[in-house]
């Protein structure tokens, strides 16, 4: 098979609407699949072309799909923003490509003006001439495929026209408008002049508009909207414009009021509520909004559920960001990756995993601190004093909730010290707790899985007996190796010993750093590191520093004694 037209496939795709999630197949999709729960082509959707039909006009256009012949290449759903710049990256195309990001799709831009922006408000607009507005969107659309256009800031009714002509000529499956008109800080990014463009032209167009307070008002000829019941009528009204769902967004109602956006669908109205976040970081939220919902169609979403999606996404960030600071002006940007919060603790990693953070490698144990009357966060405390270069949580019996609490309190502890804080097992403890990284074992969670839920810089450390496995580890992206029992203990039952040879024989053939592990103390932790394999970095203790009565004392006699093997590198 080679290829065959868009509209033969449509109506075998049709009836099975999961497959065409371009995240859950391989297979390509057709442009234009998906109107019967996203809103309905473009020009199908248009008043001013209501008697073509969505089939017809793929058709026309003579859009080819591949089959399955071709199957290894995999469509992200793509999203196109025609917008303008926001030199201080919190709205505009900035916001827009970061909202993209982080939903996962891709987005192209075609910019209409550059600001020069801040946090306190826009001192100078520059105009992209028209015809190149035009080339920019020729260039993109005439190449790659598609599936959501966006419109932010329209500076002139002819750049709206030139949409106008360059989606008549390339299709796409829906139009996302946020009629930006005035930004929060007052300053006009598109004036008066620019109604009739949006009333005559892009709304009958659209598939969802998304105006806030001041931009339903001034398309509604300037009435007064202050209530949630105002916002409905507004909704209606601009219903009445043409665009097939409408989105009146109430992020500038009274600050005591909740964040209420009117949806309504030409049918039915939803009021979206979410508590509003108190904060001054919400510069972008309409772009990002709007960003966020043409991403959901992208994907292949229905229009209401992309709203709730993307005003819940919206309502996270705020929250995520809410105590961030850039900038001296009295309306900030937000942090669309949720990673930004890190920096104001000041308690990100400054740098990749180091191996010689396994010298002397301290494991809690729940048995142990319980049948000392200790607290997790009293033996991590007393073992970083006493000088152990990394912490790993193995807290097997402990409740989640409490597990989690004393977590988060031993993250704080173990990064005000500068040591890295692992997690045995739990992936999500480690994610909710934001710790350094994981240990697993080789009936726990497997390494490559663990590092793509966490990400490429948390440490994974995987506990291996063979060579066989510490190769595996490897493969897998792991950090380190951690590799036992060396001696028998009593903290892992039927724990197979390796003993000495073991452990050498890993450490020669392992490609990553390796920690010695079980029954390790002071008597005899210098015969460990007398191995001397360059690759064998440290010891890791659980007992011989937690199931004593003094951790602090035990882990200082440790530390000295392995400052003393020769071996080290420190
Ligand atoms: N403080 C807040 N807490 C929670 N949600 C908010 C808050 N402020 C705005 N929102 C939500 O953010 C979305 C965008 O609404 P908003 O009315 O702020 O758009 P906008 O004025 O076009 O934004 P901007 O011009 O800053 O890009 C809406 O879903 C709104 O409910
Ligand atoms: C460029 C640009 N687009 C949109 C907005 C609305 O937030 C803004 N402030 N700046
Ligand atoms: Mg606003």
């Amino acid at each position: 098979m080679g290829y065959c037209s868009c509209s033969q496939l449509l109506s075998s795709l049709i009836s099975f609407p999961k497959s065409c999630s371009p995240l859950s197949t391989t297979q390509v999709i057709p442009k234009g699949f998906g109107q019967s729960r996203v809103s309905g082509s473009l020009f199908a959707n248009s008043r001013m072309q209501q008697t073509m039909s969505f089939a017809t006009m793929q058709e026309d256009k003579g859009l080819l799909m591949k089959t399955s012949d071709d199957n290894s290449k995999l469509r992200i759903p793509h999203v196109l923003t025609v917008a303008g710049s926001d030199s201080g990256a919190g709205a505009g195309i900035q916001a827009d490509l970061k909202a993209c990001a982080a939903r996962g799709v891709y987005c192209s831009t075609v910019i209409t003006a550059v600001t020069a922006q801040n946090t306190v408000g826009v001192q100078g607009v520059d105009i992209v001439p028209e015809d190149f507005v035009a080339e920019q969107l020729k260039s993109v659309l005439s190449d790659m495929h598609v599936d959501v256009v966006k419109t932010g800031m329209l500076p002139s009714v002819g750049i709206v026209k030139v949409i106008l002509q360059s989606l008549k000529q390339f299709p796409v499956r829906a139009l996302v408008v946020d009629p930006v008109m005035v930004s929060t800080s007052g300053d006009v990014l598109a004036g008066p002049s620019i109604l009739g463009g949006f009333r005559e032209v892009l709304l009958p167009m659209a598939d969802i508009v998304t105006p806030n307070l001041k931009e339903a008002s001034a398309l509604l000829g300037g009435v007064q909207l202050e209530t949630v019941n105002d916002m409905r009528s507004a909704a209606k009204s601009i219903h009445d414009m043409g665009p097939r769902n409408v989105l009146v967004k109430g992020g500038d109602l009274a600050a005591s009021l909740d964040a209420v956006d009117i949806f309504f669908d030409g049918e039915n109205f939803y009021e979206l509520r979410s508590s509003r976040i108190e904060t001054r970081n919400t510069h972008g939220t309409g772009c990002t909004l709007a960003s966020c919902i043409a991403a959901e169609l992208a994907k292949g979403s229905s229009m209401l559920s992309a709203v709730k999606v993307a005003k819940r996404y919206v309502e996270t960030a705020l929250d995520y960001s809410k105590d961030i600071a850039i900038g001296n002006g009295l309306q900030g940007p937000f942090d669309h990756l949720f990673k930004l919060k890190h920096n104001i603790h000041n308690s990100w990693r400054p740098q990749a995993f180091d191996p010689s953070d396994l010298f002397l490698y301290a494991v809690t144990d729940s048995r142990m601190n319980k049948k000392w009357d200790r607290s997790i966060t009293d033996a991590v405390k007393a073992a970083i004093e006493g000088g152990a270069t990394i912490v790993q949580l193995r807290e097997k019996d402990a409740e989640t909730r409490d597990f989690l609490e004393a977590a988060k309190a031993c993250v704080e502890i173990c990064r005000s010290h500068g040591i890295p804080l692992l997690i045995n097992d739990r992936i999500d403890v480690a994610l909710a707790c934001d710790a350094d990284g994981v240990h697993v074992g080789q009936s726990d969670m497997p390494a490559n899985v663990a590092r793509t839920l966490l990400g490429p810089e948390k440490i994974i450390g995987v506990s291996c007996k063979t060579p066989e496995q510490a190769h595996q580890a490897w493969v897998d992206g792991a950090d380190y190796i951690g590799c036992g029992g060396v001696y028998p203990t009593n903290t892992k039952e039927n724990n197979i010993t390796v003993g000495l040879e073991g452990l050498k024989a890993v450490s020669l053939s392992s490609k990553l750093p390796v920690v010695a592990i079980g029954g390790i103390g002071v008597s005899n932790a210098r015969s460990v590191m007398e191995l001397g394999v360059p690759t064998l970095k440290g010891v890791a203790v659980v007992s011989a520093l937690f199931d004593r009565e003094l951790v602090l004392t035990e882990t200082r006699k440790l530390h000295a004694l392995l400052k003393e093997t020769p071996t080290h590198s420190n």
